[in-house]
């Protein structure tokens, strides 16, 4: 048990944790711990000396440096609350960025969007700094000196606390077997519904249109029913528990009372070793009965540490810290192939190129053939299974992200834009000077447009601002490809909802960046596109069925037997 203690407190979830901070927690206990002996020992003094001496004086003296003790005592309890929310702020603080890359990247190769890390991250924060927390637990290794405070008053009488510990300690045992298994089932099933409601959050429109807000009530309650069932039945077993526990207690004080009695008839003891006794045992099994309290609590904790640690493993930094120089743009996929996790099948199998910096190169192919896929292959966003995609020799998986988004645009099919505002947006979120948001938006096409919004360029999108069309989100997101001119360009189906303007627009800065020098993979199948690309790429089920200069791909697309080979690409008609 103290072996997988001292593994759970190294594991990467609680990293973040300060050590030294806890050390002084534990320093603070034992010193609360030992000045609220002076409690009993008062008691003993009164009992046994002051009234029988009759002695004011001593009275007042004694209850004045206990008054003392115990203000100290509480005191320092106070501090070392305030000391654990500092811990547990740090610790969120600490590892909130790494949890926050992990969760990003998890749902980027996952394409499963995922916070459940960030959430657990404030479950065990929590934990750490709440009054039904650690904080309940902390005094628990400090039993034993209580336990040998009884024993040295009379060792009868300890026996009676350490049967009270035994019981105690084997109730906290029966809590985590009766209840367990069924509190982290509750969670799971708690999770799942909260996929759920944030899964139709996410396409509520589609709920609308269609009347499909029943169906999805009814599946999101099936899971929140299944997780408030699972939680229900461990909640019952755990009061029965709880009524126990409180039965034990009391019992226990009765039995120390009635064994304290016995030994004062027998002479063993005097009343104030009898009242001494009682208050230290009493103290001393508090956070048994405490760590039975908080047993729920524990367990979702334990269960958010495990899914922190299993984030950590699955996504950790695997970045490399190297600076490199500003790529040219030669494009190299060597070999490259993937399967989606979890899938048997690979979808891109075995694919290999060269692009020369400045080229412009066009992905065709029927649905399903693996464009999509290929393109956050070539961004860097997923894991090939072998093989690699390198810009200027550089792997791009293992480039440091942020390093390698200065030199990448990247338009997905489905244009995301931020909760923020439009030149925050182009701008990537970060520090940009005006000139050159305006450069990227000219180049998308999009300045005028933008310009018209009510409020220029800092009209807020996203929740409680404007909502803007499908066409302008692809030119705002095109303009975030472009910013700060890119060295690589990739765009899927970049002109899908784009008018006659907004294509012209496009291919204008496509082109302006390819003279600029910059190697772009686009995803199209609109002829006015196919006019004006360098090299042409077929991929059909995973593999790249033709690749050349446009002139000589198209020419071989003619030919009656390749385009039957290659279906949807007909319907390109060049
Ligand atoms: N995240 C994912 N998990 C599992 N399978 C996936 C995932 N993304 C794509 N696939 C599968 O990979 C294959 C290729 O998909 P991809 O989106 O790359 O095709 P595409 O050529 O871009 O198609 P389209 O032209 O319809 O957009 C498909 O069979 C798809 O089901």
């Amino acid at each position: 048990m103290i072996k997988s203690l001292a593994t759970l407190l190294r594991s990467p979830a609680l990293a973040g944790i300060d050590r030294r901070s806890l050390v002084t927690v534990a320093v603070a206990s034992i010193a609360i711990n030992l000045l609220i002996f002076a409690l009993p020992l008062y008691s003993l003094q009164v009992y046994d000396r002051v009234l029988t001496s009759r002695s004011l004086d001593t009275l007042w003296l004694l209850t004045l440096i206990v008054a003392v003790a115990l203000s100290l005592s509480a005191l320092i309890d106070t501090l070392r609350a305030r000391m654990l929310l500092r811990v547990g702020n740090a610790y969120a603080l600490a590892l909130g960025p790494r949890l926050m890359d992990a969760s990003i990247a998890h749902s980027a190769r996952l394409a499963e969007p995922s916070a459940q890390a960030l959430r657990d991250l404030q479950t065990v924060r929590s934990f750490v700094t709440g009054a039904q927390g650690l904080v309940s637990l902390i005094d628990a290794p400090l039993v034993p000196v209580f336990l040998v405070g009884v024993y040295a008053m009379h060792a009868g009488l300890g026996n009676v606390m350490l049967a009270g510990m035994v019981t105690l300690v084997a109730l906290a045992l029966a809590t985590d077997g009766l209840t367990g298994k069924l509190l982290r089932a509750a969670g799971e099933a708690g999770i799942d519904a909260q996929r759920r409601v944030e899964g139709v959050m996410q396409n509520a429109e589609v709920v609308e249109a269609m009347g499909m807000r029943t169906a999805m009530r009814v599946s999101w309650q099936v899971a929140q029913t299944e997780s408030m069932s699972l939680a229900s039945a461990a909640a019952e077993r755990a009061a029965h528990l709880s009524g126990l526990v409180k039965g034990v207690r009391l019992l226990l004080n009765l039995l120390l009372a009635a064994a304290g009695a016995w030994y004062v008839i027998h002479d063993e003891i005097t009343i104030g070793v009898m009242v001494a006794a009682g208050i230290l045992a009493a103290r001393g099994l508090a956070p048994l009965e405490a760590m039975i309290g908080v047993w729920k609590g524990l367990v979702s904790t334990r269960a958010a540490i495990d899914r922190i640690n299993t984030a950590l493993e699955h996504f950790p930094r695997t970045e490399s810290a190297m600076s490199l120089p500003v790529p040219r743009g030669e494009l190299s996929v060597e070999r490259l192939v993937y399967a989606p996790p979890g899938a048997g099948q690979p979808t891109i199998k075995g694919i290999s190129f060269t692009l020369e910096p400045g080229c412009w190169l066009g992905l065709i192919g029927p649905s399903a053939a693996g464009k999509s896929t290929l393109a956050k292959l070539i961004c860097g966003i997923w894991q090939p299974v072998s093989g690699s995609v390198r810009l200027d020799g550089a792997d791009v998986f293992a480039w440091n992200r942020a390093e390698f988004g200065r030199h990448c645009g990247y338009l997905p099919q489905d244009v995301e834009l931020f909760a923020g505002s439009i030149r925050d947006n182009i701008a990537r979120f970060g520090q940009a000077d005006d000139a050159e948001v305006v450069a990227a938006a000219q180049m998308a096409g999009c300045h005028h447009m933008i310009l018209r919004l009510a409020d220029g360029y800092d009209t807020r999108i996203g929740a409680g601002g404007t909502t803007l069309s499908g066409g302008q989100r692809q030119r705002i997101g095109l303009a975030r490809a472009l910013f700060r001119q890119p060295r690589l360009i990739v765009l899927d189906e970049p002109n899908a909802s784009l008018d006659h303007e907004g294509e012209t627009a496009l291919l204008q800065a496509v082109g302006r960046a390819r003279e600029g020098g910059a190697t772009i993979v686009m995803i199209s199948h609109r002829p006015s596109v196919l006019a004006r690309v360098d090299m042409l790429a077929v991929l059909a089920d995973g593999q790249v069925q033709h690749f050349g200069p446009r002139e000589e791909v198209l020419a071989r697309l003619q030919r009656p037997a390749a385009a039957r080979a290659v279906p949807g690409v007909r319907r390109v008609g060049v």
